[in-house]
């Protein structure tokens, strides 16, 4: 057959789809409709139909059966209301895009049957046939994971083989073919090249019509309890744990909804840049978490919490104030594996000795002394749990506080405040005192009959003690604080508790530094997850049981003890972490760059480890100039896109910086570029670089802070750590100089940077360059020195 003849047909049966899909659209809102009618009918109706009659009391119970019915034929309307506007938005998708592949598969012995993928499957009216297959299906695997030939795939446990003879690929808009192409071995380097030269979005797209082969094993694997996935800057980590979320929640229909799957993400942004991915499959949304939203709910209202941000910011500006070093060793040594088992130590000491109590108060003065519940604690048997012994003194301490609060009755605070009583209040003890004498209004009827001043003094002491009674009951007695301070007081504590005795060596300013920041009412963000472990040590771990899946992005920027505590607090979940250690910015990444602590989290057969090494954002100049600046970046593979070289100026005063940088970012604006990014080091420097560019450009620059809530195109000034996960057309590194990025702890927060760049990468420098540009081979960028502010002549943007 021709091409053209190929061609034509194939357009024919779009025309056919299409008019299916348009059919069926009708159908369906003709029905919704007169569904729709109806609910708000109902619920007009509600209150008018149900049988109201509170007169008599046997007809209460015919009332509330009757609303009930009522309310259960409303509550199916609506929900087939709901599920047919789910369908009619799936079917609108199908009428824009009906399928993006075909493949011909013969199963051995039988004819070839041709299979076509979209976003949804859509069968024919008698739901015999598929028209077009949803991307998830078992069959649809061939589409991705096969090249044409012999080729099976797996359904229902057993393998189907047969022969592959066609893949192709097309592009639908508003019912016509626009392209279409038959591929061989991977999927189509043309489609991808043309989806990857588009520009950037506000939005992340999907990527299921391009799923490459090892992607594919990220989105379809189900063995593991633990997937790690380490790929490159660019590989489309996100974007498949995005396709694999789609996919869990189609394998899993019925068993698993989309709240119960977790994404945590790196910042507030990343969460609304990736949020339309699952929406534009026809799936609801995951739930999106920060870990520090997390730690936020658990600690927020006994500390105030540093956020990973305000560490980084005094991590990379800080250098040069006192106790820098020491700071950053604790950091280390906090996030360490050593550090928890440290913790998990100190807890069993705490059976036999060292436990820190709060006393109890009531009215400024303490009930029961610290001493004595620390002694009665040690005096229950040795043999009880942590848990089950907290349990018996907290017993005896609510006890002890009952007895303590009857023998307020008769002090004269009490009467102060009975005198302070309300009418309601009067009334309230008086209601209390007849039903306690029976109803009798004479005390003498009832010789133990309380007097009501007695229960008006039972009321008064009661409430008082009320807030008190609810600290104790949630264990708050348990001077958690102190005792994770003690760890840092007492220096000899610690070291035994090391098993080999060893600790940092600023040991001793370090421990200053955490105890001042905790008297302040402040934890620091290394603090953080170690604290709230040990409190959950002593006082009981939360979990959640409900959530199946959790995926943790940018995960080399969690501690091992973060992600340890993640998986205890999802019981029932199987985890999928991505991550880059080559972008592990943070002082206490370590998590993705041995995966050691990794495998010893579920065990190694649990885990499984799939590498990405193909870099789809930027082009191939792009990638082969970043790539030298990271260890084991040779491994990395650009795809096969060509753009502008990087181009670099380097200036010698921040005048003719702000010239270069504004005429650049201008020309950019002219041409009609969208999604630009200038990437600062630190938020003072986006802040500084902020002030002075707004006014130098025709389109006003948005100043991205770590609260900013939504991603959108036009110019970005944003600091490097908020533009992790993110991309854009072309990156602007405002002062990519010598001074700003030298030490080994800069080097991956400048890869960072300039691997956001999808088409252009330009960067700045005032003085020298930073050795991570200038050590890269001179013919992999272009280099402008500008001396004066007339000798601007820059490479970027050249046609
Ligand atoms: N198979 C694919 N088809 C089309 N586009 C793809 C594919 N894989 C990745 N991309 C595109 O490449 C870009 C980078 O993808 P993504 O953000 O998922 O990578 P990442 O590994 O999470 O990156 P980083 O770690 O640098 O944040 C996105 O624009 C994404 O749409």
């Amino acid at each position: 057959m021709s091409k053209e003849q190929d061609w034509a047909e194939e357009q024919l049966r779009v025309d056919e789809i299409t008019s299916v899909i348009g059919e069926r659209i009708g159908k369906i809102e003709h029905e919704v409709g007169f569904v729709r009618k109806d609910v708000v009918e109902m619920r007009r109706e509600f209150w008018d139909e149900v049988t109201m009659n509170f007169m008599e009391e046997v007809d209460l119970g015919e009332t509330s059966i009757s609303m009930r019915q009522q309310s259960e034929v409303l509550f199916e309307r609506e929900h087939r209301h709901k599920n047919s506007a789910e369908e009619i938005k799936r079917l609108r998708k199908l009428l824009q895009s009906p399928y993006f592949g075909r493949i011909d598969f013969a199963e051995y012995g039988n004819e070839p049957e041709r299979i076509y993928l979209g976003i949804a499957s859509l069968l024919d009216k008698d739901d015999n046939e598929f028209l077009i297959y949803d991307w998830r299906a078992p069959i649809s695997n061939l589409y991705y994971d096969s090249t044409p030939g012999p080729a099976s795939y797996r359904s229902l446990n057993s393998e189907i083989e047969g022969e592959l003879t066609l893949k192709r690929q097309f592009g639908i808009r508003d019912g016509k073919i626009r392209f279409m192409f038959d591929t061989g071995i991977t999927i189509g380097d043309e489609l991808l090249q043309a989806v990857l030269s588009r520009s950037s979005d506000a939005q992340m797209k999907s990527i299921v019509a391009t799923i490459q082969k090892e992607q594919n094993r990220i989105i379809r694997d189900d063995r593991s309890q633990l997937l790690i996935v380490q790929g490159a800057a660019g590989s489309g980590k996100t974007s498949a744990a995005l396709q694999r979320v789609a996919y869990l929640l189609y394998k899993y229909r019925g068993q698993i909804s989309a709240d119960q799957v977790v994404l945590f993400s790196p910042n507030p942004m990343f969460n609304s840049y990736v949020s339309t991915v699952l929406p534009e499959l026809g799936e609801e949304n995951m739930v999106q978490a920060t870990f520090q939203e997390y730690l936020e709910r658990r600690l927020g209202h006994e500390f105030k919490l540093e956020d990973p941000f305000e560490q980084l910011e005094y991590v990379l500006s800080s250098a040069s104030e006192p106790g820098y070093d020491a700071r950053m060793e604790g950091i280390q040594f906090k996030s360490s594996d050593q550090f928890m088992q440290l913790i998990t130590s100190y807890k069993e000491m705490l059976l036999q000795e060292g436990m820190i109590f709060k006393s109890i108060p009531f009215r400024g003065k303490a009930v029961i002394a610290a001493s004595q519940l620390k002694q009665k604690f040690y005096s229950y048997d040795a043999s009880i749990k942590l848990a089950n012994r907290l349990a018996l003194l907290r017993d005896w301490v609510l006890k002890a506080v009952a007895r303590h609060g009857k023998e307020q009755y008769g002090e004269l605070w009490v009467e102060e405040q009975i005198e302070l009583l309300d009418q309601e209040q009067y009334q309230q003890a008086y209601e209390r005192y007849l039903a306690m004498t029976g109803g009798d209004e004479d005390p003498s009827a009832s010789e133990q009959a309380l007097s009501e001043r007695d229960i008006m003094a039972r009321m008064v002491v009661s409430s008082k003690l009320k807030p008190l009674r609810k600290w104790v009951k949630a264990l708050r007695f348990v001077d958690t604080t102190s005792l994770y301070c003690e760890l840092f007081r007492n220096e000899s504590l610690a070291r035994r508790l090391t098993g080999d005795g060893t600790l940092p060596s600023y040991w001793h300013q370090l421990s200053n530094q955490t105890i001042d920041r905790i008297k302040e009412g402040e934890l620091a963000y290394e603090d953080s997850t170690p604290y709230l472990y040990l409190r959950e040590l002593m006082l009981g771990f939360h979990s959640n049981n409900g959530i199946r899946y959790v995926f943790v992005d940018e995960a080399q920027d969690y501690s091992p003890f973060q992600l340890a505590f993640l998986r205890r607090l999802f019981p029932r979940a199987k985890m999928t972490a991505l991550g880059d250690f080559n972008q592990a910015i943070y002082a206490h990444s370590s998590a993705l760059q041995d995966a050691g602590p990794l495998y010893a989290l579920y065990g190694p057969e649990q885990t499984e480890l799939i590498s990405l090494t193909r870099s789809y954002r930027s082009t191939q100049e792009i990638v082969t100039f970043t790539r030298g600046m990271v260890p084991g970046g040779e491994h990395i593979v650009p795809f096969n896109r060509s753009g502008e070289k990087p181009a670099v100026t380097v200036v010698k005063e921040r005048s003719v910086l702000h010239e270069v940088l504004a005429a650049d970012v201008q020309k950019l604006i002219d041409q009609g570029y969208e999604s630009i990014a200038i990437i600062c080091k630190t938020a003072k420097e986006s802040e500084a670089a902020h002030k002075l560019l707004t006014g130098m450009l025709t389109a006003a620059p948005r100043l991205i802070k770590k609260t900013t809530p939504n991603f959108e195109k036009g110019v970005h000034i944003i600091p490097a750590y908020l533009a992790k996960g993110v991309e854009f057309d072309a990156v602007f590194i405002y002062n990519g100089s010598k001074k700003q990025y030298s030490r080994e702890s800069e080097r991956k927060l400048f890869y960072t940077a300039c691997t956001r760049a999808m088409h252009l990468l330009h960067i700045y420098a005032l003085g020298e360059l930073t050795p991570f540009a200038a050590s890269q081979p001179d013919d992999t960028y272009t280099y402008v020195r500008v001396e004066a502010k007339d000798a601007v002549t820059s490479p970027v943007g050249q046609d």
